[in-house]
């Protein structure tokens, strides 16, 4: 990648820091490693996100990685909530770039038995049941049997993407939330009983010399997950190309009938392409919401106009609002 820029605060005698949410191998270190150049960045793994919005914010590192959303299983909400930075923790963070990773998920653990067509472990797979009539098929068959798995470790968002390969194969069996699928791995293969199993990566599995117990378990054949480089705020870190997205937060008076309406509106008049929108709870009032909305456009890069003159106008209805970022757009590039 580019490096945006090179960060005012940095130190040219050494190399920028790029924290991504580890450990090694997690899908976060795998878009990281097609960002930034090895021989011209240090890599570190953090073990949360709050981790690297914190490294990111006090200046530690110069960049951060993280996961932001996932074609099949949507928003991160992790990723989210630290956006919303409902207690001014991360001031300066903004968004400078984008990637794209093509996510393909394995089951790791430690083998058991050699799978056949009649092991008992693959004979439940789609059978329709009183509660579920019309199971869907997995795209996939466990490569060898998974009668001895009692637990599955994995992020929540890599369950999420999984789930018809676990309900075929798997129904019933204990999930357990963890940091990030690497880490899963790291749990499987300190596992000595051998019965967890952790949904990550085939580098994952070679890293952790795990067995691969199952591959391509993933619901869709085009599952994608975009990720989010984050840098500390620089007023002139513009965009490269004329594909650009922004994104900002914003709240509003929830008694003000058209409110969000308004908001919008002023994406329409200006021409603006809307890409994503989300929320979450302002945590203020009980169903009161922190808005996120995305747009094509730089507010760095505004030859038109258009963009800042969208964002002065929705001063007019919300609450307050931030400018999160401007950044090349990556999609199918
Ligand atoms: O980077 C990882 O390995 C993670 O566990 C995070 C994460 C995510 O939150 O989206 C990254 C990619 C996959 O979508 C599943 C999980």
């Amino acid at each position: 990648m580019d490096p945006h820029n090179k960060p005012s605060n940095s130190d040219d005698t050494r190399a920028p820091i790029v924290s991504f949410l580890g450990p090694v191998s997690s899908y976060t270190h795998q878009a990281a490693l097609g960002c930034f150049e090895a021989d011209r960045y240090d890599y570190k793994a953090e073990i949360t996100i709050p981790d690297v919005f914190e490294a990111v914010q006090s200046g530690g590192s110069e960049f951060g990685v993280v996961p932001f959303e996932n074609s099949t299983n949507g928003a991160v909400v992790f990723t989210l909530e630290l956006f919303a930075d409902r207690h001014h923790r991360y001031p300066d963070i903004t968004v400078c770039g984008e990637a794209y990773l093509d996510v393909s998920h394995c089951l790791l653990g430690k083998k058991g038995v050699k799978s056949s067509t009649d092991s008992p472990a693959l004979s439940g797979a789609c059978t329709p049941t009183m509660s579920s009539p019309d199971p869907l098929k997995p795209r996939t068959s466990p490569l060898y049997s998974l009668n001895h798995i009692k637990r599955i470790l994995s992020h929540p968002q890599a369950f999420g993407q999984c789930e018809t390969f676990l309900g075929a194969y798997l129904k019933g069996v204990e999930r357990i939330d963890v940091s990030s699928t690497s880490r899963a791995a790291e749990m499987a293969k300190e596992d000595t009983t051998g019965t967890s199993a952790a949904i990550a990566s085939k580098l994952a599995a070679n890293i952790h010399d795990l067995d691969t117990l199952a591959q391509d378990i993933e619901d869709r054949e085009d599952n994608t997950t975009r990720f989010f480089i984050l840098r500390k705020r620089t007023d002139g870190a513009a965009c490269k190309t004329s594909k650009t997205k922004t994104l900002i937060t914003f709240t509003i008076d929830h008694r003000t009938p058209g409110a969000l309406a308004s908001v919008l509106q002023c994406f329409q008049a200006n021409c603006l392409n809307l890409t994503s929108i989300n929320s979450r709870p302002t945590r203020v009032v009980p169903f009161q919401y922190i808005f996120f909305v995305e747009f094509e456009g730089s507010k760095l890069n505004d030859q038109s106009g258009r963009v800042n003159k969208a964002l002065s106008a929705l001063g007019e209805y919300v609450q307050n609002w931030r400018w999160l970022g401007s950044w090349d757009d990556r999609l199918g590039g």
